[in-house]
């Protein structure tokens, strides 16, 4: 399992990395980022996963959350996967931001046309941690946590919620709770996964509590109320009404005035880290 520096620098006392591979679960090189914090340079630290929204890269949390300078002081690795397989080829997979390559929905793709290369949730789930674990000594990825914004906080809550013992923590920004039941899941799910609902409960957060999927902790998610995809895009009342009926330990916050965006983000990212941190200590 090999991988390639793309870039290394300085940040808040540790490193700021971007990295590329050849990956076997999505078919192509992946890029992904890990900030290194100083602690890492002596012993082992807590892995923290963040996975990105629509339209993202590895880059986007990495340059716009400011996550680096508490990330360092409280000790913790954070990784930044891609948003999903690159220049593919694949006829539909580029051309509209809310389907295919950077809408990945970390989910495996089934549908002939995707199913061998849209496969982001083998990847972050299996082939990333481990070469994680494999090619960076400080990361003790028994300790890991996972965390996302929008699509990527889809990924992060359904990702918890069936892998129950991997993650000791999760949180996100805006998610997207339902994807079968919006606009952004009703183009994607079928493109991806066919027409058979059954196929997309397992990357539906609300369908994983109805059908007996339970985090072992507390599920925090951040959600603006001035944020344009509210309405029609996130619906946090259904996950709000899905845990309260699970018995699933839920913090439901609604910011008031903040929006989609990576300044929303930013106010609320040194919660969600201090939340990873307590869970990942
Ligand atoms: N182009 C779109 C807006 C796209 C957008 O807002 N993407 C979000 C994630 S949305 C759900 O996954 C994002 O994180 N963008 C990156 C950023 O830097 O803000 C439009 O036309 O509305």
């Amino acid at each position: 399992m090999t991988f390639e520096t793309i870039s290394e620098q300085r940040c808040f006392g540790g490193i700021q990395g971007f990295y590329s591979h050849a990956s076997s679960e999505t078919g192509g090189t992946m890029k992904f980022a890990v900030y290194h914090p100083p602690q890492a340079a002596t012993g082992k630290v807590p892995v923290l996963y963040y996975l990105a929204g629509l339209t993202c890269t590895e880059e986007t949390f990495i340059i716009k959350a400011g996550a680096q300078r508490l990330a360092a002081e409280l000790g913790l690795m954070l990784v930044a996967p891609d948003t999903s397989p690159r220049n593919t080829g694949i006829e539909g997979a580029t051309g509209d931001w809310e389907f295919g390559e950077a809408a990945g929905f970390y989910l495996d793709a089934t549908t002939p046309a995707f199913a061998a290369r849209f496969r982001m949730y083998s990847y972050v789930t299996r082939e990333l941690p481990a070469l994680i674990a494999a090619g960076f000594a400080a990361a003790d990825t028994a300790r890991s946590g996972i965390f996302g914004h929008s699509m990527g906080g889809h990924g992060a809550l359904t990702i918890a919620l069936k892998n129950p013992g991997a993650y000791r923590s999760v949180s996100a920004f805006a998610p997207i709770v339902a994807p079968s039941q919006v606009p952004w899941g009703l183009k994607a799910l079928p493109r991806y996964l066919g027409e058979d609902r059954v196929a997309w409960q397992p990357y539906d957060t609300v369908a994983l509590l109805r059908s007996g999927h339970r985090f072992d902790g507390t599920l925090l998610v951040d959600q603006g109320d001035a944020d344009k995809f509210l309405e029609p895009q996130l619906k946090p009342e259904l996950l709000a009404a899905a845990a309260k009926d699970a018995g699933q330990a839920l913090t439901l916050r609604l910011q008031p005035g903040y929006d989609h965006s990576y300044y929303f983000i930013q106010t609320f990212i040194e919660d969600h880290l201090r939340h990873h941190a307590r869970a990942l200590a």
